[in-house]
């Protein structure tokens, strides 16, 4: 991926209409990164705010979450903000344990709901 920082944006479905609150709310930060999403968390961002720099992967249950991983293990990815729904079964919860494993593994910032996320963004000076 080209140069820049990169920051990772996921939301599950019942987090999604949040995510695209903060992107609104934090869009003049998020200009400054280059972001990388899951699909359909991507597409929601895009719609808040079209003038973000956002690459979609696949969607969650499709890998989606195991390419962010990727990107982490790589070095690509810089910080994580994902946005859990903690109250719904999901099919791919293994992919989601082993992500956020990844993002502890290489101590990347990392997190999991809004009000930290608020905190995130503006202790990286975004
Ligand atoms: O399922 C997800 C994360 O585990 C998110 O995927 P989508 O953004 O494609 O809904």
């Amino acid at each position: 991926m080209a140069g820049g920082k990169c920051l990772a944006l996921i939301a599950h479905d019942q987090k999604k209409d949040d995510m695209a609150e903060f992107a609104r709310r934090h869009k003049e930060a998020l200009k400054n990164w280059r972001i990388v999403a899951t699909g359909t968390t991507g597409g929601r961002v895009l719609e808040a705010v079209p003038e973000l720099d956002v690459i979609r992967l696949k969607s969650g249950p499709l890998g989606g979450d195991q390419q962010i991983g990727a990107l982490i293990a790589t070095g690509e990815a810089d910080a994580l903000i994902f946005f859990v729904d903690p109250l719904t079964p999901m099919p791919h919860d293994v992919d989601v344990k082993a992500l956020m494993r990844l993002a502890i593994v290489y101590d990347i910032p990392m997190a999991l709901n809004e009000a930290t996320a608020d905190r995130l963004i503006a202790d990286l000076h975004l």
